[in-house]
């Protein structure tokens, strides 16, 4: 009696679940009898209680759950339409101590599924919204066109470059500060087929150690005091399927060289905090302006991720071995003032200075420059004092034949000149003491920009 009673009892607790389920259920009996239906399955089919205790297929013509009886084989999505209704049903045997008692079907209304659709189609283009935004926001603005230079140093770095765009292989650029080794990685990735994705730069000497690892591989939930809530994604996963640019790799700290060369080698990251491992696509390119073959050697810096960084290697060269490219860098940053022009002399000034701060230093030079000039003539006047007073020591070491010459023409007229009087008179008798004609003199005057 007790056992009768909680059996009864039993099933009334598992009815009212039923009626709590956002799913229509419907279960039959092993002869096929409709033994329970709650109100969703009601609301979604319009099937009524009244099929309680009567055979399905007698009602339900078409039904396939007494097939299910039979051949015990759950049946998932099937797509059911009657005059006004729309519904997918799944289908499973109850099976007790090894025998089909019954069997169960679970329908879901497609308007509520189509609703969940278009819910799932929204968020994912709020996703894809959200990534392009990022995308943006981590976007390579160079390319090859950008980077001026006609020495062979560069030409020979660019047809580096420009072959390991063609590929994803890790590349490590080098060369001292302010050479343009950004200029070199962004103009990769932009050639390369990451170039819709993102571009992530990373300066491993400026973000704390503490704070590096968390940057990079991002953290769990709860990782740490202060953490976000839900965790957030390192700059690894900003930059999957993108490139992610170490910058001053020289300069990461051990710990972090050890766990960044186990993402490179398996492709997969745990953030901080988390067991969980996430796969990554991320095209590395690294950058530093030490000597990183001495900090192998000081075992400053592990040599397997020496390696496997080391796959592509771009040099670039330091401003003082490419003066050469001197005139183009000044030309293409006065391109956006056309009208101004750097005097000759003031050229030859900036090629004798030795420029410690390579590129970055000449365009900051220039800007000076251009910001001093009292007209569109650039003169020596016009730079900074320090670069005149360096570049003078320097000029004749580094000046050309010709040019010495023309330099020493010039003073040379410059000073009889001054001696004799800049009238025609004085022209005269600069000529006679230079032992030119007056003709000879003026042509040189002319030739000479005097
Ligand atoms: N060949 C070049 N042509 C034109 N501009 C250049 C060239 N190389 C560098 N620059 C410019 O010089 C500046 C410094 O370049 P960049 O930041 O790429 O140097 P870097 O080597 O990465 O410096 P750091 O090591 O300090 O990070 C930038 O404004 C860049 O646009």
């Amino acid at each position: 009696m007790g056992e009768e009673i909680s059996m009864r009892h039993s099933a009334e607790w598992w009815k009212a679940v039923a009626h709590c389920i956002h799913d229509g259920i419907l279960v039959i009996d092993k002869h096929e009898i409709v033994r329970m239906i709650n109100p969703e399955y009601t609301k979604i089919t319009g099937v009524t209680q009244d099929i309680i205790g009567k055979p399905l297929s007698a009602y339900r013509r078409g039904a396939k759950l007494p097939q299910t009886l039979k051949d015990r084989k759950i049946r998932a999505g099937v797509y059911r339409k009657t005059a006004d209704r729309e519904y997918m049903v799944d289908m499973a045997p109850i099976i007790l101590d090894g025998e089909v008692v019954g069997a169960v079907s679970v329908c879901k209304s497609l308007t509520e599924v189509d609703k969940l659709s278009q819910e799932l189609k929204r968020q994912r283009e709020k996703v894809e919204t959200l990534k392009s935004r990022m995308n943006r926001a981590y976007e390579a603005k160079y390319t090859f066109e950008d980077i001026m230079g006609k020495s062979d140093k560069v030409k020979k770095a660019i047809s580096i470059a420009e072959k390991a765009s063609a590929s994803s292989f890790p590349v490590l650029i080098t060369g001292e500060s302010g050479t343009g080794k950004e200029l070199f990685a962004q103009s990769i990735h932009n050639k390369s087929e990451r170039s819709g994705r993102a571009f992530v730069p990373v300066n491993c000497a400026a973000i704390p150690s503490s704070l590096l690892e968390s940057e990079l591989f991002g953290y769990g939930e709860g990782a740490f005091t202060n953490a976000k809530k839900n965790g957030k994604p390192g700059l690894f996963e900003v930059a999957h399927e993108g490139t992610l640019f170490l910058d001053e790799i020289g300069d990461m700290p051990s710990s972090l060289q050890a766990k960044l060369l186990r993402v490179l080698q398996e492709k997969k990251l745990r953030r901080v905090g988390e067991t969980k491992e996430r796969e990554i696509d991320v095209r590395i390119i690294a950058a530093t302006h030490h000597n990183i073959e001495q900090l192998v050697h000081k075992n400053h810096f592990r040599e397997d991720l020496f390696y496997r960084l080391n796959v592509i290697r771009i040099e670039v060269p330091p401003l003082r071995e490419r003066k050469e490219d001197i005139s183009i860098l000044i030309e293409s940053q006065t391109s956006e003032f056309t009208s101004y022009i750097f005097e000759e002399e003031a050229v030859r000034v900036l090629r004798s200075y030795e420029w410690p701060g390579n590129i970055r230093e000449l365009k900051n030079t220039v800007d000076y420059a251009i910001c001093m000039a009292d007209n569109e003539q650039i003169t020596v006047e016009n730079l900074p004092s320090f670069i005149v007073k360096k570049g003078e020591k320097n000029k004749e070491e580094s000046e050309t034949l010709q040019e010495m010459i023309r330099r020493r023409e010039k003073e040379y007229i410059q000073k009889a000149l001054s001696t004799c009087g800049y009238n025609i008179e004085g022209k005269k008798k600069a000529a006679e003491l230079l032992g030119i004609s007056l003709a000879t003199l003026y042509n040189k005057l002319k030739k000479l920009n005097m």
